[in-house]
């Protein structure tokens, strides 16, 4: 397999893909080489399973677009060092479903006369366009800005915008009126009277509201989900069975794991995500015995009061679950599933395991052409 052609990589304006040239089957060689040697002292060599591949291009479902240039003439793409924005409207690892919004979404920008906000001068108004994509090729659409300034505006064009691209089914704003180096602020205000994206995987619905997390390559996400409930369904547990999904966020793993006679419990920090969950949960096929509840507040401090569990599940920020939590684990959990972004902060707490033992270990190639992993372990309790 050749190595994918980029023009933005080899005109030297992007450097986001660093692997890029690297055919893709060497990519994940490698990278499946180098996530095993990072967990060699965790993570015996039999429990290894063959790194799961992802689509080498169009494969980014989320982007966040820096906006530059003028109003009538917007680049979008990302920000320099010297804070001029790169457009890289072509980009080919972003799902085709996005590239064909952008020619529009530029027009609106226009249309609408979005000033783009020009970080040196800290002037201007749009910042970002955060733009993800289901399956379905419906999307949402992010306006990031600076203050209220250009509502009216936005809100005077969106429906000539909404004509021409239907796929567009939730629209918001969101308030980001410091200039700091973050993607997005706590204001948000919705546009369209639909504020959940439906993206539906095998046998689920996920929904997402704007301000909450989402895998940004959903084939490998869909990937990791059934591989996590076919190593379940394989795990003995009992009859009734209890099971937890810490940092749940939309809650991908725990509706996964749905099934006859198991009480399933979803934790995540955010009230919005919980919500979305909540109204998954509700539209999956009711079996005996099954239930799935989530829960807002911090996975920690929930864990600390809980029951122990059967099986936990957690899939923390690239920081990991911390020594507090592993300890939790260790002492109350016979089986772990621990999905991790960050191999680095995964090592770190499986030091803080040692009741567990892992017995299956698999890299997603979540992020291809950067060194980036997800990477899939399931511990189960030796004694
Ligand atoms: C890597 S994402 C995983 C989300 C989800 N499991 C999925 O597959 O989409 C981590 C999630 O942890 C949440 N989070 C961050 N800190 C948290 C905390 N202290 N307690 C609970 N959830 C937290 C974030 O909001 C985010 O949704």
């Amino acid at each position: 397999m050749k190595a994918m052609r980029c023009a933005y990589f080899e005109t030297e304006q992007c450097r986001s893909c660093p692997e890029i040239q690297t055919p893709y089957r060497t990519q994940l060689a490698d990278k499946d080489a180098a996530t095993r040697h990072l967990l060699r002292d965790h993570v015996p060599d039999a429990a290894w399973h063959p790194i799961v591949a992802s689509q080498p291009d169009h494969f980014r479902t989320k982007v966040k677009l820096a906006v530059g240039g003028t109003a009538l003439h917007p680049r979008l793409g990302f920000i320099e060092s010297d804070a001029t924005v790169t457009d890289i409207r072509l980009c080919p690892i972003q799902d085709r479903a996005i590239t064909t919004l952008l020619p529009e979404l530029s027009a609106f920008i226009a249309r609408a006369s979005l000033t783009p906000y020009d970080v040196a001068a800290r002037s201007g108004e749009l910042k970002y366009l955060l733009i993800t994509v289901a399956p379905t090729g419906q999307a949402m659409l992010r306006f990031v800005l600076r203050s209220r300034e250009a509502e009216a505006r936005i809100r005077k064009h969106l429906p000539a915008l909404l004509a021409a691209l239907p796929q567009l089914a939730v629209v918001s704003i969101n308030l980001l009126p410091q200039h700091k180096a973050v993607t997005e602020g706590d204001q948000e205000i919705p546009l369209t009277s639909e504020q959940l994206l439906p993206v539906p995987l095998p046998g689920l619905t996920l929904f997402l509201p704007p301000k909450s997390f989402i895998q940004t390559n959903t084939q490998v996400a869909s990937e990791l989900y059934q591989t996590a409930a076919t190593l379940v369904d394989r795990l003995s547990l009992p009859e009734r069975s209890r099971i937890y999904d810490l940092y749940c966020g939309i809650g991908g793993f725990a509706l996964s794991l749905a099934g006859a006679g198991r009480a399933i419990t979803g934790v995540e920090i955010s009230a919005p995500a919980i919500e979305a969950a909540t109204r998954a949960a509700a539209l999956l096929a009711p079996r005996a015995g099954q239930s799935i509840s989530f829960v807002a507040g911090d996975a920690l401090s929930w864990a600390r009061q809980a029951q122990p569990a059967d099986l936990v599940v957690v899939n923390p920020p690239r920081r990991g679950i911390g020594a507090e939590l592993a300890q939790w684990l260790n002492t109350n959990a016979p089986a772990v599933l621990y999905s991790s972004c960050n191999a680095a902060s995964l090592a770190s707490d499986l030091a803080h395991l040692p009741r567990l033992r892992p017995v299956y270990a698999q890299v997603f190639d979540m992020f291809p052409h950067t060194r980036h992993t997800e990477t899939l372990v399931l511990l189960q309790r030796e004694d």
